[in-house]
């Protein structure tokens, strides 16, 4: 869907009352031309398709637009294809799905057919059944009966709390405003899942017809006092724009495929699920299920490794991380090659489906086989380890004057610096030598390979690899690796030069950060470098002020991995839109310096290669 006119930020883009919608609730009534007793056997999504059927055959029906509008087939959805079309997937694990899918939704159309009023085929009502799965959405009920109302209680209670804590107006638009965060998913369970398991599942007629992106930030709710569905989507757009929602998060495209039928290029939240041991060389007929991501084991999963493998010691934890990398090998060399799929994903139809899916199979067995195998024999931490001494560094503060570089006063000179001044960040393109961004890209990868850098444990900053630099060890790393040494004494000489700028004392961690992001494993959500003032460091009064990176890759377009520098959020430092953002290239020479108190950025996974950058912080 596009937009008409312009949008701004969480305006209602679509509201539905309540009585165009279709629902069914945990334990609601039956309508009149349904028996009771068959009602309630039948799952939701059964009771949604009987009431989509019902409109859709009832002449007059005031839905009868919408209905017109659903498609008449879903020769996208793998329910639906043959045998020789579901073996492209070559996946198991969602053949397995479809089965059971299959075996479901007979048995729901036997029971349907029994007790309900009207008259339908079966494939009548596995056509209805796949529009609801496709359509359909989820969320809390606050519940009707007396049993309910406790639940309810306890519901407007933690409302009220969270509305008071906020601050907010009136209590109708308290009340709305909370309900509506209330019906989105991750609250939902938070306020409703403790003290009831009541659900609501709608078909929204126009809602459906919003694509899915999985960057996009939406809510679907249900806003109480207007007795209506709004859609709110976060962020703002320009008249021709198409906007999307989020279905729902953390959707692998094993579900995308199954109930959406379409599959999503490079999908983070995708998974590998394999048993594990039929790879290895290990005398038990257990049988151990594992689901991979991009980086690595499931928790659940790698706990389940770890009690074959005896225990929860480093030594195990190394075993399991070489069975991953073998068995994510094994399974590549099983598959067909993702080449093939590629090409032959061009098209439209089952088969190019099915190919596209098996692509993104493969990406993720590649990416976790590339994690497990830099997980063997190399430390985690959450932060990194010194090069030299592999100990985590205590800051020791330093003044800027100690470090002085003519580099790093040309630079500042030449560039304009009053976009850091007012936005609070600089792009300064050309700013180093390429050959040198190129000696230190080798330098640091033959670092990583001799497993010198620290896998980190920061859950919002998954699969990065890094290594900190101790400026006062210089001349023993400088033999070693000159090009990283020349570079971190540049970089070193910027916070005195910045101090002028910036017109603030400064202070420095003599320390420079290398990091690298893997292909297609490692991302960092949106965040910023200094959460000013609560992360002020007691001991020391630390808090980042600004951040510098150099950047060492021969970036092209396409290959991912840009610094995402969001608009700079409201003076009370609230979280930006996260969909608004200015996507900096990570290209050699290139040096970015940020406020690292108000300046919110991620970083976008890479695509096509590792991606190396240098960092400095300033305090
Ligand atoms: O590598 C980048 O571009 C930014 C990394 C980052 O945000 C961080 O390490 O805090
Ligand atoms: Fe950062």
């Amino acid at each position: 869907m596009r937009c008409t006119t312009e949008i701004s930020n969480d305006e209602a883009i679509v509201t539905v009352p309540s009585d165009r919608t279709l629902q069914v609730t945990t334990g609601g009534a039956s309508p009149g031309f349904v028996e009771p007793e068959c009602w309630q056997k039948l799952p939701w999504w059964a009771q949604l398709a009987i009431l989509v059927l019902k409109e859709a055959k009832q002449p007059g029906s005031h839905l009868a637009g919408w209905c017109a509008s659903l498609p008449q087939s879903f020769e996208e959805i793998p329910m639906n294809w043959t045998q020789d079309q579901l073996a492209l997937l070559e996946y198991s694990p969602l053949l397995s799905q479809i089965e059971k899918q299959r075996q479901e939704v007979s048995a729901a159309f036997l029971e349907a057919s029994n007790g309900v009023r009207f008259s339908f085929s079966e494939a009548d009502f596995t056509w209805a059944v796949q529009t609801v799965r496709s359509r359909a959405f989820t969320g809390p009920y606050e519940g009707r009966g007396p049993q309910d109302r406790v639940a309810q209680l306890a519901f407007i209670a933690a409302l009220l709390a969270a509305s008071t804590g906020l601050g907010v107006v009136s209590l109708e638009n308290g009340l709305n405003g909370a309900l509506a965060a209330a019906v989105a998913i991750p609250l939902s369970d938070f306020l409703v899942g403790q003290t009831s398991t009541l659900k609501r599942h709608v078909m929204c007629p126009v809602v459906d017809y919003l694509n899915h992106d999985s960057s996009a930030v939406s809510d679907i709710a249900y806003e109480y006092f207007a007795d209506a569905f709004a859609v709110r989507v976060n962020g703002s757009f320009q008249e021709g724009e198409e906007v999307c929602i989020n279905y729902g998060e953390q959707r692998s495209n094993d579900t995308l495929l199954q109930f959406y039928g379409f599959v999503e290029r490079d999908n983070a939240n995708d998974t590998y699920t394999m048993e594990i041991l039929q790879h290895l060389d290990v005398a038990t007929d257990a049988i151990v299920e594992v689901t991979l991501t991009r980086t690595g084991p499931t928790e659940e999963s790698m706990q389940r490794l770890l009690e074959v493998l005896g225990g929860e010691g480093p030594e195990e934890e190394d075993m399991a991380w070489k069975a991953v990398a073998l068995a994510c090998e094994a399974e590549l060399q099983r598959r067909s090659a993702g080449v093939a799929h590629e090409a032959s994903a061009a098209g439209t139809g089952p088969e190019a489906l099915a190919a596209r899916f098996a692509a993104e199979k493969e990406k993720v067995l590649i990416a976790c086989r590339a994690h497990a195998q830099s997980r063997c024999g190399r430390p985690s931490s959450a932060a990194p380890l010194s090069l030299l001494t592999r100990a985590t560094m205590s800051p020791s503060f330093q003044e800027p004057q100690l470090w002085q570089h003519a580099w790093a006063k040309d630079l500042l000179k030449e560039h304009d610096m009053s976009p850091l001044r007012q936005e609070g960040f600089c792009h300064l393109e050309g700013a180093f030598d390429p050959n040198l961004a190129a000696r230190c890209l080798e330098e640091c990868r033959a670092l990583d390979a001799d497993c010198a850098t620290t896998v980190t444990t920061n859950r919002c900053n998954r699969g990065s690899r890094s290594a900190w630099l101790d400026l006062q060890e210089l001349s023993q790393l400088r033999p070693k690796l000159p090009a990283l040494t020349e570079l971190s004494e540049m970089l070193a000489g910027l916070p005195v030069e910045l101090q002028a700028v910036a017109g603030t004392r400064l202070r420095m961690q003599p320390a420079t950060m290398i990091a690298v992001y893997p292909e297609q494993a490692a991302s960092y959500a949106l965040h910023k470098d200094s959460y000013f003032p609560q992360d002020n460091d007691p001991a020391t009064g630390a808090t980042r002020r600004f951040t510098v990176l150099a950047y060492f890759n021969d970036w092209r377009p396409g290959k991912g991995g840009e610094l995402r520098v969001h608009a700079p959020s409201d003076p009370n430092g609230a979280r930006p839109d996260p969909k608004r953002f200015q996507a900096l290239e990570p290209k050699a020479g290139t040096v970015v310096i940020f406020d690292s108190r108000k300046v919110w950025h991620a970083v976008a996974p890479s695509l096509n290669g590792d991606r190396w950058a240098m960092t400095l912080w300033i305090h």
